[in-house]
This record gives structure tokens, C-alpha cells and sequence, in this order.
């Protein structure tokens, strides 16, 4: 509408970027197993899909854990977030690994934001050990174990959401 100012995109506000390639997103999954090897053992893995599959398979590879359950959960649409919305809960068979409360299971994502998420999932099973390859000032305080922070104002961009392309040179005005 005229005169109306539109909505920024969290990735707009965010203004800076991070782009993460495959080979240092493995890097960092690495990195964080060695930290979490230091906790565990693990019986089960919990990704909280879709961010969380990736360094879920990672991560229980080198851990030598093959039970792996997923919570689904979508809340941003492309960069926006709206409603969190748990699609799939926690099953029942993973549940009874924890005790009921999430002992001795391990949550892997791939990233805390807002924390939004971390905490709904946090909130199903208080007593897991909550671990994220990267965090940002304010979801940062829920995770127990992550590699790398980037200031709130950072968009991440993931290498299963990008692609190659051309880039101007810096003096055309690229960031
Ligand atoms: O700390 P928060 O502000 O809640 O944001 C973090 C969550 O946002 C992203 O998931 P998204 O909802 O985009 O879904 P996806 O994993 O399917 O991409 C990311 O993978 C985390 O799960
Ligand atoms: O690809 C992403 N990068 C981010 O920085 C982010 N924050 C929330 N959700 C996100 N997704
Ligand atoms: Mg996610």
C-alpha cells in the first residue's frame, strides 16, 4: 500500500552475512563432536528438522549413535518467522530412552536465533543435552553445547540453501 513502509525479512534486518560452505559445515560438526564426546554417552540423537538433519547425521556418525528420532518444527517461511508449528512430536520409543524427561538424549540444530525453537523443544525434554553448530546472542543462554557465535544482526546462509553465482567486485559497490 502507498506510504507504508514494508515488512523486513529477519534475513533484511539480520544486514550482515555468513555464508557457511559444505566443507566448513562439516568442519564445525566435527568441532562440536569433539566437545560433545566429552558429555556424552548419547542414547539417541534428536534433530529438530529440517536445519538439524544435517549435522544430526554428522554428529551421531562420530558419536557411533544410530538411534536417530526427529521434532519437526517450521517457523520461518523462507527468512520471515511466523508461528511455531510442531509438525511431528518426539516418539514414543525415544521418549522411553530418556526416562520420560530427555535423559541422556542429545538435541542437534543447526542453529539458536531468537531461541524460540530451542525452547519449545528444551521444554519436551528438560533434562537433554541441547547442542547447535552455531548461536546467536539470544537463543544462546538455552544451548548446552555450540562452536561458533555470530552477532544477533547476522543472516547465516547454509549451503543447502544456496548456490554458486556471480558476485560483483568490491569496488561496484559488493558487500
Ligand atoms: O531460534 P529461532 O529464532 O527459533 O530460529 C532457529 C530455527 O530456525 C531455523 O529453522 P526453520 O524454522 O527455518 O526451519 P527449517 O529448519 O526447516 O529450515 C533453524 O534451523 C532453527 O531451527
Ligand atoms: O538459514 C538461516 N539462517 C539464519 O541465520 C537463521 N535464523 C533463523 N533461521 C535461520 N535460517
Ligand atoms: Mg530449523
Amino acid at each position: 500500500m502507498a506510504g507504508e513502509a514494508p515488512e523486513l525479512s529477519a534475513q533484511e534486518r539480520a544486514g550482515k552475512a555468513f555464508p557457511v560452505s559444505w566443507d566448513q559445515f562439516h568442519r564445525d560438526c566435527r568441532a562440536l563432536t569433539w566437545r560433545l564426546n566429552e558429555v556424552g554417552p548419547f542414547h539417541a540423537v534428536i534433530a529438530i528438522t529440517r536445519g538439524g538433519l544435517v549435522p544430526a547425521a554428522i554428529v551421531a556418525r562420530e558419536l557411533g549413535v544410530r538411534v536417530i528420532d526427529t521434532v519437526c518444527i517450521a517457523s520461518y517461511e523462507h527468512n520471515k518467522q511466523g508461528e511455531l508449528q510442531v509438525l511431528k512430536g518426539i516418539s514414543e520409543a525415544a521418549m522411553k530412552l530418556g526416562g520420560g524427561t530427555g535423559k541422556g538424549l542429545l538435541i542437534v540444530d543447526d542453529l539458536v536465533d531468537t531461541g524460540k525453537t530451542g525452547k519449545l523443544v528444551r521444554e519436551m525434554l528438560p533434562d537433554a543435552h541441547f547442542a547447535t553448530v552455531y548461536a546467536k546472542p539470544m537463543g544462546r543462554p538455552l544451548v548446552d553445547t555450540f562452536i561458533t557465535e555470530v552477532s544477533q544482526d547476522t543472516w547465516i546462509f547454509f549451503p543447502w540453501d544456496t548456490a554458486l553465482s556471480y558476485h560483483p567486485p568490491l569496488r561496484d559497490g559488493a558487500a
